[in-house]
């Protein structure tokens, strides 16, 4: 991507999308944010659920600098007002979180919004509502990472593809380079992943493995 590129231009090239916790120690975590970035990784994502808004805020600098560096996209999940403290690129809105009208009255045109769908209504919703700059869809195998959410599975990514929305979306839940060609043949060329890149070996061989993969389907 030029220097020059704008975050609605990264946005239409992410491939990876990656949402971690922040349970490193700081220089590991700097470290890790350096080789996912470097990897292939193109949107990261602070998801700690459990972290009050200054502890978060402080963790977010690392993530700010890592992303400047490597010219990649910062995102923060949930909170409108920690994302306009943090100088965010995106924020990203669940059903039950901060309407989208709402989230941009408090932060503007410029900020990148996504959105959560887990149901055919709610994709379809999103490739269209006014606000919404990308969506994801899932979870596409039930997983750890979000215990007790009903997965559609790739049903819905099925669905979503057959939308033919101009709107990026991410196929996203339990997805890993095992069943990446399932996801592509179910018509996704975008992911959202967790532990596939937080719990692998080499975490930056996994960001580039799986970028390398969605950038030649
Ligand atoms: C990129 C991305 N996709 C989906 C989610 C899940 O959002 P939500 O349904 O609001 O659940 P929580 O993550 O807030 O528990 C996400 N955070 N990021
Ligand atoms: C945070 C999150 N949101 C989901 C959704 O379906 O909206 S699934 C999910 C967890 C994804 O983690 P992993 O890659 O480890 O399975
Ligand atoms: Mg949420």
């Amino acid at each position: 991507m030029p220097d020059t590129a704008t975050a609605r231009d990264r946005l239409a090239d992410a491939r990876v999308y990656l949402c971690t916790d922040a349970r490193r120690r700081q220089g590991d975590l700097a470290e890790f944010l350096d080789a996912v970035l470097a990897g292939g990784v193109d949107i990261v994502q602070l998801r700690d659920k459990g972290m009050e808004a200054a502890e978060e805020l402080e963790h977010l600098e690392i993530f700010a600098d890592a992303c400047a560096r490597h010219g990649k996209l910062l995102a923060v999940n949930d909170r409108a007002d920690v994302a306009h403290a943090a100088g965010a690129d995106v924020l990203h809105l669940g059903q039950g979180d901060l309407p989208v009208p709402a989230a941009r009255a408090i932060l503007g045109d410029d900020i990148l919004i996504g959105r959560s769908t887990h149901a055919e209504p709610e994709a379809a919703a999103a490739a269209v509502q006014e606000g919404v700059d990308y969506f994801c869809t899932g979870p596409c195998w039930p997983t750890p990472t979000k215990p007790g959410r009903h997965a559609p599975g790739l049903g819905l990514v099925r669905y979503t593809a057959a939308l033919g929305t101009d709107r990026p979306w991410f196929a996203i839940g339990g997805i890993d380079l095992g069943n990446l060609d399932e996801v592509l043949a179910a018509g996704a060329r975008r992911v959202v992943v967790v532990r596939a890149i937080t719990e692998a070996d080499d975490p930056g061989a996994a960001a580039g493995e799986l970028a390398k993969r969605l950038r030649h389907v």
